[in-house]
């Protein structure tokens, strides 16, 4: 996101058209202003989709993972979030947690997450790739718009 217009800023130019996530996520990268298209993963405590997809090329986009909200699972540690940054992902939307807190801020990457936890997910590959989700009652589909900075997280439909 260019870093002078703020989601703020967005939102006084484009109103209600912006849906608002209240829910509190942590800003946990190195970028805490990013945007983008978006790709989604939806997944339970298990992250092998979410090491897969962003260990492909992103160009820029956004992954926004439905972890279901549960904090009992990392489903992001500093190799996953390495390899995207290498695959060219502007960021993550974790609805969920992460782990390697202290590494995952020194990355040139924007990460928002509801908090951390030590423990690894599990890696069957359950889950979906690209279906449309549900955050704090916003719905989001993948190519949608999302735009995320300190105050919070809009997203264009
Ligand atoms: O492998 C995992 O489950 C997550 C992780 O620790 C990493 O990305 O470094």
């Amino acid at each position: 996101m260019n870093e002078i217009l703020s989601t703020a800023d967005l939102y006084d130019e484009r109103g209600d058209e912006l849906a608002s996530i209240a829910l509190q996520f942590q800003d946990l990268g190195g970028h805490s202003s990013f945007s983008g298209p978006v790709r989604t993963v939806k997944c339970y405590e298990d992250n092998a989709l979410v090491k897969t997809v962003l260990g492909t090329p992103g160009d820029g986009a956004v992954l926004v993972v439905d972890g279901n909200g549960s904090l009992r699972t990392a489903l992001m540690g500093d190799m996953i979030a390495e390899s995207a940054v290498a695959n060219g992902w502007a960021g993550v939307v974790i609805n969920g947690a992460i782990r390697d807190r202290l590494a995952l801020a020194k990355l040139p990457f924007g990460i928002k997450a509801l908090g951390s936890n030590p423990k690894k997910s599990t890696k069957t590959g359950r889950g979906e790739v690209d279906v449309p989700v549900v955050i704090d009652g916003v719905h989001i589909e993948p190519g949608n718009m999302i735009y995320c900075d300190p105050d919070g997280i809009l997203v264009e439909p």
